[in-house]
């Protein structure tokens, strides 16, 4: 009989590294002759991680909205066409990097009821430098979010060690193991990780079912009482649903998601700690100024927490893929192979628009001057 294929999801919190993740797995996964496949997400209008990844790659994008709520229903079938018309051995989806992994696993399992495909388990990518700064409040959205994140990974990538000294580590180390006692923990700089270590995610009973490490074992019709919160911190609220993973976890979607195409607005729901993400999504009409850029960049507000983009200089009439995250900024030379504007996309908490598109349209009178 035909084996299903495997499905990955990455999760973690915006910039922690999941793409760069993503690139070495597909890269060693093609070197071997394999064929993965991907599932991408972005909150803004473009695929950004698609040229990030910058490989050949049968690709899926889900844009504009946050895969485990508004696009949720596009997630299976996008994973039924990829296995349908590229017949991958594997396929990876990347989530945004607000989405919570619970919530995915409600698309990718009710795919699975109608397609040969089985999920081995979530893996969370951690960016170290901002857990430090998120432990030390211990509170907060974007806190409980990287707690959910890793509490339902079957690997968690502490990545971005590079920033961090030892004893911090050790100490994240910590908390990473209470939130999440039973799945594989790894560190790493630039997500470089062992790969063989994805072959062992099916291994363990706890996350054959979910991909949930929590350890609760959510076998098959588990059930738990309304509205409580069991040992694996996972609040079940208001009617019990079953839905494909079977653990029983009430994945509330009767809330109301309203997104524009600028402005993601949750309202209500636990499971959503990204109810004031915005995302500010900016069209070039041309070249800029690679120093009023970087400027402009350094004048970012503490609410931007993420942006990236493509951009082309004028003062080296290159392409470049500029990333930044955590407040650290990236470019690098690129040379699309797929046909990408020449956008900027900020994502962040209550972001200013209006100093944004200020900024922005200042970068961009002054290019049209020079
Ligand atoms: N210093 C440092 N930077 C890293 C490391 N890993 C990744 N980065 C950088 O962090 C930035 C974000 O990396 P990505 O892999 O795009 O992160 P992501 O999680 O896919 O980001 P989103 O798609 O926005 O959710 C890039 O500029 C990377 O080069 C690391 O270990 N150390």
């Amino acid at each position: 009989m035909e084996h299903p294929v495997p499905v990955y999801i990455l999760a973690g919190f915006l910039g922690s590294g999941k793409t760069t993740l993503l690139s070495r797995i597909i890269r060693s996964l093609q070197e071997k002759g394999q064929k993965p496949a991907v599932v991408m997400n972005e909150l803004g209008e473009v695929n950004l991680d698609g040229v990030a990844v910058g490989l050949e790659v049968p690709m899926a994008e889900l844009l504009d909205g946050c895969i485990c709520c508004t696009v949720q229903g596009d997630l299976g079938i996008a994973v039924q066409q990829l296995i349908r018309d590229e017949a991958p051995d594997a396929i990876f989806i990347e989530a945004t990097g607000v989405a919570n992994p619970m919530e995915i696993l409600d698309g990718v399992t009710e795919a699975s009821l109608y397609t040969r495909m089985e999920l081995k388990g979530v893996i969370t990518v951690a960016d170290a430098a901002m857990l430090v700064d998120e432990t030390a409040k211990a509170s907060g959205k974007t806190y409980r979010l990287l707690e959910e994140q890793s509490r339902c990974a079957s690997l968690i990538v502490l990545n971005k060690t590079d920033l961090v000294d030892e004893p911090v580590l050790v100490s994240l180390e910590e908390t990473l193991r209470g939130w999440n006692p039973h799945g594989l923990l790894v560190r790493a700089v630039k997500s470089d990780i062992d790969l063989s270590l994805l072959d062992r995610l099916d291994g363990s009973p706890k996350q054959k079912n979910a991909g949930c490490a929590c350890g609760e074992g959510h076998g098959h019709g588990a059930e738990h009482g309304h509205g409580e919160e069991h040992s694996c911190g996972h609040e079940h609220g208001g009617e019990q649903k079953e839905h494909g993973c079977g653990c029983g976890h009430d994945h509330d979607h009767n809330h109301h998601h309203d997104h524009d195409h600028h402005e993601h607005e949750h309202s209500g729901g636990y499971h959503h700690s990204h109810e004031h993400v915005m995302v500010y999504t900016r069209y070039l009409s041309g070249p800029v100024d690679s120093e009023a850029f970087e400027a402009l960049v350094g004048r970012l507000p503490e609410e931007v927490y993420r942006a990236k983009g493509v951009l082309t200089f004028k003062d080296t009439s290159s392409r470049y893929l500029f990333q930044y995250a955590y407040r650290q900024a990236d470019f690098m030379k690129i040379t699309p192979q797929i046909n990408v504007p020449d956008v900027v996309v900020f994502i962040g908490e209550q972001i200013p628009r209006a100093f944004l598109e200020a900024e922005m349209d200042r970068l961009e009178a002054e290019g049209a001057d020079s």
